[in-house]
């Protein structure tokens, strides 16, 4: 893999720039390039490139899913400093005591270098709420979709390498464009067990989306696109899109292995950024604007460590207060999940590449065609609002949260996976999220050093609602299994959590004790008007309380959006890089 940023776009000591960007991830580089076709603009990277730090566990679709160990939720984690920030949550009070691993890509590329790369965009209605909590009509479907659109490339399916009648992508081309740098496509491989269980999903009623989930409709299911490269079979991230294009159209500097410090301020203006590269100590100096996209964990401890945040958080470690913002790490919303697993008959991809006798041709396939096994992806996923015979099994008060939200709303999301099992055999999962995050955790610090890690509370189960939507999820997920086609692959009975696990006490004890995130957390930041509760942006995402400062990345979500993030952060990266643009004009 080449390097691709040119010997003089790598930066190193003081300098002055337009704009300094503090984090070279999913929305950092894609602003950073933006605001560099008209500006000059700096990212300060704390990783270098995945591609070489991790090799083909970060690369290959097949092992997004299954080879990235990095990802393993346990106290236990594999530790890979080089491309992991390796955050470790406070104990879980409502989930057993866990103290959860969270991954976080700490690379150029950010999290889009490790995650699944599913793109979903989220309901209308979500973005509808998103624009009455901002106060700004700019935030609704119809009038962020030129930024969706703008911020991907799409390439149809290659039915023939798919190879998968049962499993012919529906998709809006409408919804999609065609010039930014980073790729969309579907995968050219689909797991036979997840056909199955997809045809399972719609045996209970869950239908085919005609228009996929591009255009504002989150319901039903669908083969859910990724950011690949589809001519090479290859992970897309923000790296491999938006800093290639930046490296060869523009004057983009980064500054790689290189951590921000803090945020520096004349009076309340943001004048530049504090910088360390293996223990060397220099100033990037913004004229205009300082960016902070440091991700949902950093960007709340970054604008803390400078003096913006709590005031008592602030004067308990001794950091001058240059702005008192209640709302700094107070809103971390995060959708967890379980799963409902058996043995199947049908083989996986896992299993295929594991066998030594099937592996050569799986390589060749890779090697040669950029199809098989290995180029496989995300699958089928399906959204629904719970049917009304689940619905009459939660609390008056679940019920009553539920109906606050739009009426079109998705409320659980299930995916169809499959994996292998400790001895080697194929497993199918169906997989329950939920799709709102009712409760609501924290990031704070224990000191005003960025080196201290931040400290994070999930929240998990802290409000009822979340248990009660996900005992519905799986018994949904049990729905599924139950029907003919996952009978068809079904090899007996249900390993995950297992038949014994049946009455609503057991299943909510179950769920409280197994659920895992799926690494969307969001709203640490949060966008909104300013003095409500939780606000730490406005609408153009500039920090309240001081100048010169915007914090752009999935922090600023105002909550948990139904569905995938990425989509959205990509989105709303080009969304504010053409604000400032239209503003420096
Ligand atoms: C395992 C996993 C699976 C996922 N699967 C999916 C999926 O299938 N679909 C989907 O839509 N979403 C998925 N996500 C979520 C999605 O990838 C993230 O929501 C998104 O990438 C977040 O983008 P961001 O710009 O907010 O943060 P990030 O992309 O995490 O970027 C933050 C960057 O800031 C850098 N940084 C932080 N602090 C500093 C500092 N002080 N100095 C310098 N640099 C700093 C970090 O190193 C990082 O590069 C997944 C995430 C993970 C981890």
């Amino acid at each position: 893999v080449p390097l691709r940023v040119r010997a003089d776009q790598v930066g190193t000591g003081d300098a002055k720039f337009d704009y300094v960007v503090i984090g070279g991830g999913t929305a950092g580089l894609t602003i950073a390039a933006r605001l560099a076709e008209f500006a000059s603009v700096a990212v300060i990277e704390a990783g270098g490139y995945y591609e070489t730090d991790y090799g083909n566990a970060s690369v290959v679709p097949l092992l997004s899913l299954t080879g990235i160990d990095v990802i393993d939720p346990s106290e236990a984690f594999p530790h890979r400093p080089e491309i992991d920030w390796e955050l470790l949550t406070e104990p879980q009070t409502n989930a057993g005591n866990r103290r959860v691993h969270y991954a976080q890509g700490k690379t150029l590329g950010g999290s889009s270098a490790l995650n699944t790369m599913s793109y979903v965009r989220s309901s209308a209605s979500a973005y509808q709420r998103w624009a009455d909590l901002a106060g700004d009509s700019s935030y609704t479907f119809d009038n962020l979709l030129p930024y969706f659109k703008k911020s991907v490339r799409l390439t149809p399916p290659n039915l023939q390498k798919r190879n998968a009648v049962n499993a012919t992508p529906e998709y809006d081309p409408n919804s999609f464009g065609s010039g930014s740098p980073l790729d969309v496509s579907w995968n050219n491989w689909v797991d036979p067990t997840i056909s199955w269980l997809a045809k399972s999903l719609q045996a209970i009623g869950l239908v085919v989306n005609p228009k996929g989930w591009s255009s504002g409709d989150l319901n039903g299911g669908s083969w859910v696109p990724s950011t690949i490269d589809p001519a090479h079979a290859t992970r897309e991230s923000s790296q491999t899109s938006f800093l290639d294009y930046a490296t060869g159209n523009t004057q983009l500097v980064v500054y790689p292995h290189s951590q921000a410090t803090k945020i520096l301020f004349d009076g309340t203006t943001a004048t530049g950024v504090s910088v360390n590269t293996d223990g060397t100590v220099y100033t990037l100096s913004a004229n205009k604007e300082v960016i902070l996209s440091a991700g949902v964990f950093h960007s709340p401890q970054m604008l803390m460590v400078s003096g913006i945040g709590p005031k008592s958080t602030l004067e308990a470690n001794n950091i001058p207060v240059i702005a008192d913002l209640p709302g700094v790490g107070q809103n971390l919303r995060d959708p967890i999940s379980v799963n409902v697993a058996h043995f199947v008959s049908t083989p996986n991809a896992q299993g295929i590449v594991a066998n030594p006798a099937t592996q050569p041709e799986a390589l060749r396939q890779y090697q040669e065609e950029a199809a098989g096994p290995y180029s496989s992806a995300a699958g089928y996923i399906s959204y629904e609002r719970l049917t009304d015979e689940l619905r009459s099994t939660l609390s008056d008060s679940t019920r009553a949260a539920l109906a606050a939200l739009p009426s079109d709303s998705p409320e659980v999301q299930f995916i169809a996976g499959t994996f292998l099992w400790t001895n080697g055999s194929a497993m199918g999962s169906m997989s329950a999220t939920i799709c709102n995050t009712f409760s609501r955790g924290s990031v704070t610090i224990s000191s005003a050093s960025i080196s201290d890690a931040p400290v994070i509370d999930l929240g998990w189960f802290s409000d009822p609602a979340d248990g009660d939507v996900l005992v519905a999820g799986l018994k949904r997920s049990r729905q599924a299994w139950a029907s003919e086609p996952a009978q068809s692959i079904s090899l007996g009975a249900e390993v995950i959590p297992g038949d014994s696990v049946a009455t609503d006490e057991q299943l909510l004890e179950f769920v409280k004790a197994n659920a895992n995130m799926i690494w969307h957390p969001s709203s640490t930041c949060s966008m909104g008007k300013e003095g409500d509760k939780d606000a730490v942006v406005d609408s153009g995402a500039r920090v309240f309380g001081v100048q010169g400062l915007r914090v752009v990345d999935i922090s600023i979500f105002p909550f948990s959006l139904p569905g995938h993030p990425q989509a959205s952060v990509y989105m709303i990266a080009e969304k504010i890089a053409d604000a400032i643009k239209k503003g420096a004009q």
